[in-house]
């Protein structure tokens, strides 16, 4: 499922009119057949519906959808909130269609009167205005929007609730908060956004003919879920051996935190990796080793319980971890330097490694095989030099900025983890819950990273499959037997048993 800005889907509407002769009345007609498909499972045959109507083509959707409940038996009445001669084109087609069938409109002028022509009103369907917002509603609309958020009303939004920006960047709006929207074409990157995405309440996507290319053709943004999950996952062939699925490298622990390598090391056998070997200080190995049974490990020098600056071979590995839990002095800066700098394998960057690369981002630029940095917005503000709250405005932008300037892969983590190419691409993980936000969670999903980069699938599906999976373990343990409080991320290790079971 592709996700796209508003300047993308009016690219995807100009283009699928122009070059593919699909009318606009056509496309409007498919929304609102959609979305009345959808909407009559949720509804009573006795309910009452009241469509507030805006002057574009959102509301134009509200005309289809207002005509083909009335033809369906409903009791439905429209309240256009804008003046008649406001209505043109395929929305003024839309609402003369919606008339010769016997439908009734009232038009308003202030919002004050609202409340009274909605109050026999069962469900409200909001189709005032989608994607073309520009700035913030305007009167009566914004005084419709702030009767809407106070009343008990089931309200259903169209497209996007009205108000609301498509595109990130902007949060100082007025916006229906909707209890379900029906999204249409394809969700908008405001649905994936922290300060925006519960506006829509549950949303639902409807087809309405926009043919894949059209969508490939502007987007390089998308959802990743289960059927790219499934469709991406290499399969196991049965006569394979532990040298088809990867040796790895996880470089990181100190005494302070020993558990954090452990972790990644044991997530990323767990998720099909055929070696690992743990480097580390000689303590470290002593404190791990007896739950780490599976991995090998590599004594590195130590100063003060922390590794030192150390050189040693890292050629002979598939992919390489570096950062966890190794402190942030100049010696570890060096070990994360020099492995940039000798590794001939994709390097996953996380934690600590991710304050190293900062004060000298040459060190990422430089390489030529791929260089993956997973950080929580904390840490991606901090490699910007920007505050959380400026780059969750646009997390999208500021991801694509960063991995294209430094050729490097972004997996920038949380509710909404976006994976981000050098080359633009982006993916929107599906999976995951609050039982994540826990210590460990971050060292588990490095480690089933360096788990898919090491299989036979490009480096971006493997970021994405790797966020998947670590979410989709967590849904499927809190689903059964774990709560968002008590998960760990030794529970998410084990989860992804069930993942595997469920999904290959
Ligand atoms: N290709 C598609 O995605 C399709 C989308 N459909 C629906 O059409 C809308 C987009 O329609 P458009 O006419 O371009 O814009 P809107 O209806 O969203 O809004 C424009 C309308 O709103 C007024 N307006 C703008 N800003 C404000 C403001 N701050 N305050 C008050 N009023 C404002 C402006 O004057 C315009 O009149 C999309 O979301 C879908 O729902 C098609 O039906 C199918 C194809
Ligand atoms: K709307």
């Amino acid at each position: 499922m592709y996700i796209v800005t508003a300047k993308e889907m009016y690219g995807i509407d100009h283009y699928t009119m122009q070059e593919l002769g699909v009318e606009g009345k056509l496309l409007m007609e498919n929304a609102g057949r959609a979305i009345c498909l959808k909407l009559e499972n949720l509804i009573e045959k006795t309910s009452r519906i009241c469509v507030i109507a805006g002057s574009g083509n959102n509301g134009g959707d509200g005309f289809v959808i207002a005509r083909t409940l009335l033809n369906n038996n409903y009791h439905v009445h429209v309240v256009q909130a804008v003046p008649d001669e406001k209505i043109t084109g395929d929305a003024l087609y839309h609402k003369n269609l919606y008339k010769n069938c016997g439908g009734t409109v009232t038009v308003i002028k202030e919002a004050e009167i609202i409340r009274e022509l909605v109050s026999d009103a069962d469900i409200i369907v909001d189709a005032m205005v989608g994607i073309g917002i520009r700035g913030k509603l305007r009167e009566p609309l914004a005084g419709i929007v702030r009767f809407l958020n106070q009343t008990e009303k089931f309200v259903v939004s169209i497209d996007i609730p009205s108000g609301l920006p498509a595109d990130e960047g902007l949060t100082d709006f007025t916006a229906v908060e909707a209890d379900c929207t029906f999204i249409v074409g394809a969700p908008k990157t405001s649905a994936f956004l922290e300060h925006s995405a519960s506006f829509y309440g549950e949303w639902e996507m409807v087809s309405i003919g926009f043919p894949p290319l059209a969508l490939r053709k502007y987007s390089k943004r998308m959802l990743w879920n289960e059927g790219n999950f499934q469709e991406s996952m290499p399969k196991r062939k049965l006569n394979s051996h532990k040298g088809d699925h990867g040796r790895g490298l996880v470089i990181g622990g100190s005494t302070e935190m020993p558990g954090s390598i452990a972790m990644s090391v044991k997530a990323a056998l767990k998720a099909g990796s055929g070696l690992i070997t743990a480097a580390t200080t000689e303590k470290v190995i002593q404190m791990i080793a007896p739950v780490s049974m599976e991995s090998t490990f590599l004594a590195l020098s130590e100063k003060n319980g922390y590794l030192a600056n150390h050189t040693f071979p890292v050629d002979s590995y598939d992919a390489i971890a570096i950062g966890i839990g190794m402190g942030r002095y100049e010696e570890t800066r060096d070990l994360v330097r020099y492995v940039l700098e000798q590794a001939k394998c994709p390097v996953i960057i996380d934690a600590d490694g991710l304050y190293h690369i900062k004060s000298d981002l040459s060190m990422i630029k430089k390489r030529s095989d791929p260089t993956i940095v997973t950080p929580h917005p904390g840490e991606m503000a901090m490699l910007l030099d920007i505050s959380v709250p400026e780059l969750l405005k646009e997390p999208f932008r500021y991801a694509a900025e960063f991995a294209g300037k430094y050729n490097v892969y972004v997996v920038l983590k949380g509710k909404y983890t976006i994976i981000t190419a050098p080359d633009g691409r982006q993916a929107v993980n599906t999976t995951g819950n609050p039982g994540l936000a826990k210590g460990g969670s971050g060292d588990v999903l490095t480690g089933i990273s360096l788990a898919m980069a090491m299989q036979d699938q490009s480096i971006f599906e493997a970021l994405c499959n790797a966020c998947f999976i670590h979410g989709k373990s967590a849904d499927l343990l809190v689903a059964n037997e774990h709560s968002f409080y008590d998960l760990l991320a030794s529970d998410v290790i084990k989860g992804i048993t069930d993942v595997y079971r469920t999904f290959s």
